[in-house]
């Protein structure tokens, strides 16, 4: 999966990841109201207005950009009726061809670990059969409990080719809290890059680890830093639009090969058609403003580094 990530990246030439992070308030009211109307103000019919903006959307990005990454939370809230949007979302992302990485920010101890690493990225055991969950390409986890939490992972992605992408320093405001602490005379998020790396070497692609990581943009020095402590890790970066992170801010995620990082951005894309700069294109044609805003996003990153 790692080399198809790479593959797609060098294809569409876009470090891009398009955030499926769908909220009610986003969704267009001529896709509410038709849902609300077929089944009712319901955890059903908010969940089925969800799968239809999704669906806009991945249908008009799908030829630009290499993955997505839809976000669970976004539509667990819906309970039951919601993660089957979660994964109508997965798989008709799959049948686009696009890689999909389910942002799931698991880890617990080992057993539990290993349960969640079975259902998102592996298979099943049901007597003599075996079924896939959610079958994700890649899976987001949070290694703050430690290497139990996180090789059960490691074991499923090598029975089934798939990849992790490990939290390492997150892009949120207080990620600092205990993430920078002090260790030995380095910040803790550098242990854990060095620890991606060393997990790293386990599963290895052609030219990257099955074993990514996660690193804010909105941390553009640790990014630089990180960068070197873990060369072979393709770096999830979220934080751009929304949170903040511009294009000039990445150049440091990258390698000089203009590979090494792949950029997340959800609301600035999948809200686009609510920003004053895409407004022109509607509430209707909110899947066009999405559009737009991938190209600029792709502009915005390539002369970045092409200008490094
Ligand atoms: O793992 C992530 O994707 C993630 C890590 C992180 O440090 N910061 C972060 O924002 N994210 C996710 O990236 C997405 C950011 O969304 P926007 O701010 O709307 O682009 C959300 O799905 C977050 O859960």
């Amino acid at each position: 999966m790692i080399n198809k990530l790479v593959e797609k990246i060098q294809k569409t030439n876009a470090p891009i990841v398009v955030g499926l992070d769908p909220m009610l308030n986003y969704i267009p009211q001529h896709i509410q109201d038709k849902a609300f109307r077929e089944l009712g103000e319901t955890l059903e019919g908010a969940a089925e207005a969800i799968w239809q903006y999704n669906k806009g959307i991945v249908d008009a990005i799908c030829d630009l950009v290499p993955a997505v990454k839809p976000q669970i939370a976004m539509y667990e809230q819906f309970g039951i009726p919601g993660m089957m949007a979660y994964k109508n979302t997965v798989d008709y992302c799959k049948e686009k061809g696009l890689v999909v990485i389910g942002d799931i920010k698991r880890g617990d101890i080992g057993s539990t670990s290993a349960a969640y690493a079975v259902g998102h990225l592996g298979k099943v055991q049901v007597g003599s059969k075996k079924y896939a969950g959610f079958d994700e390409d890649f899976a987001t986890v949070n290694p703050y409990l430690g290497s139990d939490g996180v090789k059960p992972f490691i074991d499923v992605c090598k029975e089934e080719n798939k990849g992790i992408f490990v939290l390492v320093k997150t892009s949120n405001p207080s990620s600092g809290e205990f993430q920078d602490r002090m260790i030995d005379g380095r910040p803790l998020y550098e242990w854990v890059g060095e620890k991606v790396a060393q997990w790293g070497e386990e599963h290895m692609g052609d030219s990257y680890s099955y074993v990514g990581a996660v690193v804010g943009a909105t941390y553009p020095e640790m990014g630089k830093v990180l960068r070197k402590v873990m060369p072979k890790a393709y770096i999830l970066v979220p934080g751009y639009g929304a949170q903040g992170g511009k294009g000039a801010d990445l150049v440091h995620f990258f390698n000089e090969d203009g590979l090494g990082a792949i950029v997340n951005s959800s609301r600035g894309i999948i809200a686009a058609y609510k920003q004053e700069k895409y407004a022109s294109f509607g509430e209707l044609n909110y899947a066009d403003a999405s559009r737009q805003a991938v190209k600029d996003m792709i502009e915005d990153i390539s002369s970045a580094l092409n200008n490094r």
